[in-house]
């Protein structure tokens, strides 16, 4: 992808300012992310890369700067039209799945397109046994189909990752925000996992920000920046993945 984009970003920070008690995560961060791309923010440990991701998935509000979403100040938003924009918009995934351990691979994957349909308040039997069939599907697509049955604590790290990249896509979600998705996860494992969310997100077009300190992890994404110190530092483009 190439540095220039004609249209305008899906997602836009300026000038992010973000304090935890005494200490500033987050000095002035800008960033821009496009439709369909796939963006690394990189940096050294505690340099604000959760952070960041936290206000841009309107997780956490800035103290002072703006994020925008599709034309919309999220920093402004009232808490619940945040979260309905979270729950349908928006996916994450965190270094450990967090997935829900009583729960089953496809009841996890299920869980939000059930919490969607709650809200639109459809008929509950017919929406289960379709949020059934459709979890199914995305677990086949990220190669975990016979592991429907299990609990999280009875798969394998990378089989958990996989079910939980199911959980964030199976919404259609238009961005997926991705906080060290490897960081627990030897390489092999962890190839798997970046080539299953990398090809899931061209294939439907959904915008990834991914967080990670590793290079060859930042190496799947179509850009990179850089942040040091709670600001963008550098904005290394066009890493010409080809994965
Ligand atoms: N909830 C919190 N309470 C207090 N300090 C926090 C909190 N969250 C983050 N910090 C601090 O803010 C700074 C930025 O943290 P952040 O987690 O955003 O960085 P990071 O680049 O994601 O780090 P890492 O790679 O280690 O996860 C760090 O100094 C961190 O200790």
């Amino acid at each position: 992808m190439s540095s220039t984009h004609e249209a305008a970003p899906i997602l836009a920070a300026r000038g992010l300012t973000k304090a935890h008690g005494g200490t500033r995560a987050l000095r002035g961060a800008a960033v821009d992310l496009y439709a369909g791309e796939i963006l690394a923010v990189t940096g050294a440990s505690g340099s604000g890369k959760s952070t960041l991701l936290h206000c841009l998935a309107g997780i956490v509000r800035p103290d002072e700067g703006s994020v925008v979403y599709a034309g919309q100040r999220l920093d402004r938003l009232p808490e619940e039209r945040l979260s309905e924009l979270r729950r349908t918009e928006f996916g994450v995934v965190f270094q450990f799945g967090q997935l829900i351990p009583e729960l089953t691979a496809l009841d996890n994957v299920a869980l939000p397109l059930l919490l969607a349909g709650a809200s639109r308040e459809t008929s509950r039997r017919a929406s289960r046994g379709a949020a059934h069939e459709q979890a199914g599907a995305w677990l086949e697509r990220f190669g975990v189909r016979g592991q429907e049955g299990l609990r999280p604590g009875e798969m394998s790290g990378g089989q958990a990752q996989r079910v939980a990249l199911a959980r964030a896509l199976v919404t259609g979600p238009k961005v997926v925000f991705a906080d060290e998705p490897t960081g627990a996860l030897d390489s092999l494992a962890s190839e798997q996992v970046m080539t299953a969310l990398t090809h899931t997100a061209r294939e439907t077009g959904t915008a990834v920000l991914l967080i990670t300190h590793d290079a060859q992890v930042a190496a799947y994404a179509d850009r990179e920046v850089r942040l040091r110190d709670g600001a963008v530092s550098e904005d290394a483009t066009a890493l010409g993945a080809t994965r």
